[in-house]
């Protein structure tokens, strides 16, 4: 059973359920102000670590007309009192009731309060408190000014809740936005933290938790929420292991992987070295003849299978009996010359996941008739112009895009990017890959994905799990999207931070496949 700690970080709300949130907490008895002073101290606390009164003594707080502005008020005073030399500036005159309290008490303690932000060239950190998620319209006119010379300053900004200017649900930046070094998220993960428009201004998020009761969370977010982050604990669960000590290579999957031209080999050896590292029993690697023996050296564990090609060097056809394998995956290099390989695999009564070409042709034909024909589970992995090509009706953020494309296609959909989104169409939830690194923006990144899902696929549809999406149960083939997911970015992140984020090619990246999954196992 997951413990409270573990709960915490999977939740993602917007500033509607937020608002719900603390309602429920404010209505059964918690004074606002108690709870305030309570998240502030948190705050404050954080804050005195990552700077220290030593290094950044003079601070300026940065205090808007709502609560957020009264979190900045109490930590104001509580770095007062530690000893930072504080200066306040509040720049509108309105303030709700507990904000404009908390301003006269500041006062009241002689912690000065200055006109403009005009001097604080002097200082040494700013807390941004001006909105958090009750932003409600974009910031403009002396505001917007503020905040432009806020952003000018050399000093770090630490950000409570959100960067002021970021909307909480779409991350998106509402005329202009503080660009905070730091930003310590209170109480839930807004979704604004798994938004690509947001992270050009988070800096290095932090969750504040601050024990919201779970009961309350779950009134309002349900009890298997419908969007979640995918934490290391989720994904962990949902790796093939243990291993059952009595395995056998045919026990353990076998996978399919039908990839790569004379044009693209090397989509199809990267493909390749990712499903040997997801620990796959069998690997057979269908491949045009002429390419074959070049791969061979270097995938000496796989079954190399040399396929009839066209003039251009093309797989020209696959082999009649796909019965035998476990999972199928098809797409990386293999142009998009012969559209009848599509067919054959979509006609196979086993997982298939679809990835560059293997989109590339289905996009050509009407993608939603043709997957909501398959019988087994099918997982699509996407980027956004793939996406766009499959799917040019269905707009939104990332994660409901991926959404409704799941639910027309009943397909799992994985649309990659920056914060990856795996949707899964049976139980219609969405979880959000909050750790990754722009490491892997680079070509093959995808392509070591795509092995390594098939491989957990192949591996997962053998699992003794059942196949259904009830309650908290996730069904094999979405549980291999969302190990596979995080296990590529999470080895983007191990390999970034041993060589540089530069220094993440493809072949860096399945080779730190294995033992960044050694090293947090042996953590756990
Ligand atoms: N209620 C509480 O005790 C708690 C509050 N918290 C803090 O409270 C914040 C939310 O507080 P609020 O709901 O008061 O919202 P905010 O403090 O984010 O601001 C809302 C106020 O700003 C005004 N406003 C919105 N957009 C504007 C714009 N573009 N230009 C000028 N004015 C604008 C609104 O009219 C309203 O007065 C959270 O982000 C968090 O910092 C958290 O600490 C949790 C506990
Ligand atoms: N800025 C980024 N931050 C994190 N991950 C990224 C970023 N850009 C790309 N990626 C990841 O890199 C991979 C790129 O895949 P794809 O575009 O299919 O490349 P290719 O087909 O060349 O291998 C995906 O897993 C994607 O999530
Ligand atoms: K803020």
């Amino acid at each position: 059973m997951l413990h409270r700690t573990q709960h915490i970080p999977r939740f993602l709300v917007t500033a509607e359920q937020m608002q719900q949130i603390e309602g429920r907490v404010f209505a059964a008895g918690m004074p606002v102000s108690a709870l305030m002073e309570k998240v502030s101290g948190l705050i404050a606390r954080q804050i005195s670590e990552h700077y220290p009164v030593s290094q950044a003594a003079r601070v300026g707080v940065l205090v808007g007309p709502g609560h957020n502005g009264g979190d900045a008020l109490v930590v104001a005073r509580e770095l007062h009192s530690q000893g930072y030399q504080v200066q306040i500036c509040q720049p509108l005159d309105k303030a709700k009731q507990l904000t404009a309290d908390q301003a006269r008490y500041a006062q009241h303690l002689g912690i000065p309060f200055v006109p403009s932000v005009a001097e604080w060239r002097d200082r040494d950190l700013i807390i941004d408190g001006l909105f958090g998620f009750g932003l409600e319209r974009p910031i403009e006119g002396k505001l917007a000014s503020l905040v432009k010379q806020i952003n000018r300053l050399a000093c770090p900004v630490y950000s409570i809740d959100l960067p002021s200017g970021i909307h909480t649900d779409s991350g998106q930046v509402m005329g202009i936005a503080i660009r905070a070094e730091r930003t310590g998220c209170l109480g839930l993960w807004k979704r604004a933290f798994v938004q690509a428009p947001a992270l050009a201004y988070l800096g290095q998020p932090e969750l504040i938790d601050f024990g919201l009761p779970l009961a309350d969370i779950r009134a309002v977010l349900g009890e298997t929420p419908t969007v979640q982050r995918l934490t290391d604990e989720v994904a962990i669960a949902q790796l093939p292991l243990p291993r059952s000590a009595t395995a056998h290579k045919y026990k353990v999957g076998h996978l399919l992987l039908i990839a790569g031209s004379r044009q693209y080999a090397g989509a199809a050896l990267l493909s390749a070295k990712g499903a040997v590292a997801s620990g796959v029993g069998m690997l057979t690697l269908a491949i045009p003849e002429t390419i074959r023996l070049a791969l061979l050296p270097s995938l000496p564990g796989a079954l190399l299978l040399g396929c009839p090609e066209t003039e251009a060097g093309a797989i020209a056809n696959l082999p009649e009996d796909l019965s035998k394998y476990d999972a199928i995956a098809l797409g990386p290099g293999l142009t998009t010359a012969v559209p009848t390989l599509l067919k054959s695999v979509l006609a196979a009564d086993c997982p298939l996941l679809l990835d560059a070409d293997g989109l590339n042709l289905l996009a050509q034909q009407d993608p939603v008739a043709t997957l909501q024909q398959r019988t087994a589970p099918t997982v699509l992995t996407p980027h956004p112009g793939e996406f766009k090509r499959l799917f040019p009706a269905i707009k939104g953020d990332p994660g409901e895009q991926a959404q409704r494309a799941a639910e027309a296609s009943q397909a799992i959909v994985v649309l990659k990017g920056a914060k990856t989104a795996i949707a899964c169409p049976t139980s219609q939830r969405l979880w959000v890959n909050p750790e990754s690194t722009p490491a892997l923006a680079r070509g093959g990144s995808g392509d070591v994905l795509t092995g390594l899902l098939g491989g957990l696929l192949a591996q997962k549809m053998l699992d003794s799990k059942p196949d259904s999406d009830s309650s908290d149960v996730i069904s094999a083939a979405t549980a291999a999207a969302l190990a596979a997911v995080w296990w590529q970015a999470q080895a983007g992140r191990y390999a970034s931070d041993r060589n540089s984020e530069l220094g993440v090619s493809p072949d860096r990246l399945f080779q730190a496949l294995d033992p960044f999954l050694g090293s947090i196992l042996a953590s756990c």
